[in-house]
């Protein structure tokens, strides 16, 4: 079978290429290994982790918010069995709406594993072992990442775990251990503190999500200390071991004294590598970086081999899904002759915890170092109306512009709904908006939203109008 364009992987840059690719009037097959579409993000990430935020959380506010709004519940509890299978049948209504998105768009779908024989023709080898081969005149790489190994760190996927198990655990756990305080620790571990785990986290960093602005850091740590969370920064592990049910997390403190935690589960969330496993690159001449396994590409996402892409985890950038979808839609709009652009800098990203913490642009830090004057604009959320009557005051919004000319150039902000909110920021940026700009525009109240016209107006002439 002879294609315009064959995708390989159906995760957020893979089915998001594709579909777009046949609205162009593209010929198009989508080909995955695994038996539903949505790639990491809808099975195994976004999708299921936001499921397990949603569940905890309101139990948590069952459990410790409730009282205060008036709300008496007698003999609480977890139901943790009901809550995994909520969250199996979302992924399941997420990853069958692709499947029908794929039908009503005339992509034909293979399931099986693809692999190069050479660049227009891709091997499909299906699970029953039969192989079947399709031809395409380009060809788009989308096979994602999967979980981060530390070379001294058996992950046996019972009690020393990726996201992945996280994800389906058959109890919540009493005591998990989590090495790296970044996204999916932060994450999972405040699915578990708030359903009554102990959660200890080990960062190698000085500070948790430490690629962020390092305000934000410093605040959610706040926060999640007071759910219970404990942290140990600065500290580098050095082994890890289970015996019977019980973890053994060995480590060094910053002055180099050994320290040990035991708990039931350990979680290793110390980053994603490219995933290329038996894609044949070498019977295209292609090769992947030695550092996070990744594909190299030009700024049109083609590699060195013309007619092949590639897109999402598996190339350089942040490892996010919408950062995927949108080199899916460039990449498809190439293929049929127009000129998509992607702005790199203006995708946010975020954190789901509660508060949520998102950010676009650039950082104080990244400001400082490359020399920009920049005036900095900040709105607590214990001064907003609307979050005192949700009773969501922890965090703040914060505004970076350039001195001279008032142009935005970062927001950072944690706090109630800062996931959704984050957008007025993108959009403003996108169209190069000053803080003034912002400032001026009608915000409706109550709304959280207010938080970023008053941290616009701070920046503006230091004029919040509520604090
Ligand atoms: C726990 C967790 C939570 C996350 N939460 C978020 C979030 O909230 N927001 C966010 O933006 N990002 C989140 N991410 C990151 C997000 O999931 C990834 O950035 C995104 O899935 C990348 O999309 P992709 O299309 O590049 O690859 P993937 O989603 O990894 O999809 C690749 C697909 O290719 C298939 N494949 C691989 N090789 C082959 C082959 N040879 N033949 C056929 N098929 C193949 C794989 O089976 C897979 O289905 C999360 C990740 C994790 C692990
Ligand atoms: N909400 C979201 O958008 C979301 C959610 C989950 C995952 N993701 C994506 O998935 C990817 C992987 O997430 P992640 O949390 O595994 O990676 P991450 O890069 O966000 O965090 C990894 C953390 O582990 C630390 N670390 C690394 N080696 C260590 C060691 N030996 N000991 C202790 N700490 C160590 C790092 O300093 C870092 O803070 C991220 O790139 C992220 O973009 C996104």
């Amino acid at each position: 079978m002879q294609y315009d364009v064959i995708v390989i992987g159906s995760g957020p840059g893979g089915y998001v290429a594709a579909i777009r690719a046949a609205q162009l009037g593209l010929k198009t097959a989508c080909i995955e290994k695994y038996s539903t579409f949505g790639g990491t993000c809808l099975n195994v990430g976004c999708i299921p982790s936001k499921a397990l935020l949603d569940s905890s959380e309101h139990y948590h506010n069952a459990a410790h918010t409730f009282k205060t709004h008036g709300i008496n519940l007698d003999n609480l509890s977890v139901d943790f069995g009901q809550m995994i299978k909520r969250k199996n049948e979302v992924v399941a209504q997420t990853t069958g709406g692709i499947s029908f998105l794929f039908k009503k768009n005339r992509i034909t779908s293979y399931q099986g594993h693809g692999s190069f024989v050479d660049k227009n023709t891709i091997k499909i080898k299906k699970t029953d072992g039969s192989e079947e081969t399709i031809t395409g005149k380009n060809v788009i790489i989308a096979t994602g990442s999967k979980p981060s190994a530390l070379p001294f760190i058996k992950i046996d996927k019972k009690r020393i775990i990726t996201s992945t198990e996280a994800l389906t655990l058959p109890e919540v756990p009493k005591h998990l251990i989590l090495i790296g305080g970044g996204v999916i620790g932060l994450e999972l571990g405040s699915v578990y503190a708030r359903l009554g785990a102990k959660v200890s986290v080990i960062e190698f960093m000085d500070g948790i999500i430490p690629t962020m602005d390092k305000a934000l850091g410093k605040e959610l740590q706040k926060v999640l200390t007071k759910l219970g969370m404990e942290f140990y920064l600065g500290h580098k592990v050095t082994g890890a071991t289970v015996k019977g049910k019980e973890v053994t997390v060995t480590f060094d403190n910053p002055k180099g004294e050994k320290q040990e935690l035991k708990g039931d589960y350990c979680l290793v969330a110390v980053g994603r590598v490219a995933y290329t496993d038996g894609l044949g690159l070498e019977n295209i001449g292609l090769t992947v970086e030695e550092r996070g396994r990744k594909i190299t590409v030009d700024e049109h996402l083609e590699t060195s081999v013309k007619g092949v892409y590639a897109i999402g985890d598996v190339i350089r950038g942040a490892m996010l899904a919408h950062k995927a979808e949108d080199e899916g839609t460039l990449v498809a709009e190439q293929i049929a002759g127009q000129k998509p652009h992607i702005n790199y800098n203006l995708i946010p990203g975020v954190v789901y915890t509660w508060p949520e913490v998102a950010s676009v642009g650039y950082t104080e830090e990244q400001l400082k170092e490359s020399g920009t004057k920049y005036k900095i604009g900040s709105f607590p959320f214990k001064a907003s109306g609307r979050a005192r009557a949700s009773m969501d005051t922890d965090g703040f919004v914060k505004v970076l512009a350039d001195t001279e000319t008032d142009e935005i150039l970062g927001v950072h902000m944690i706090g109630p709904r800062a996931a959704d909110m984050i957008a007025e920021a993108v959009t403003a940026m996108e169209y190069r908006a000053s803080a003034e700009d912002v400032s001026r525009m009608s915000h409706a109240h109550p709304t959280y939203t207010e938080a970023m016209r008053e941290a616009c107006l701070a920046a503006t002439e230091n004029r919040a109008i509520h604090i």
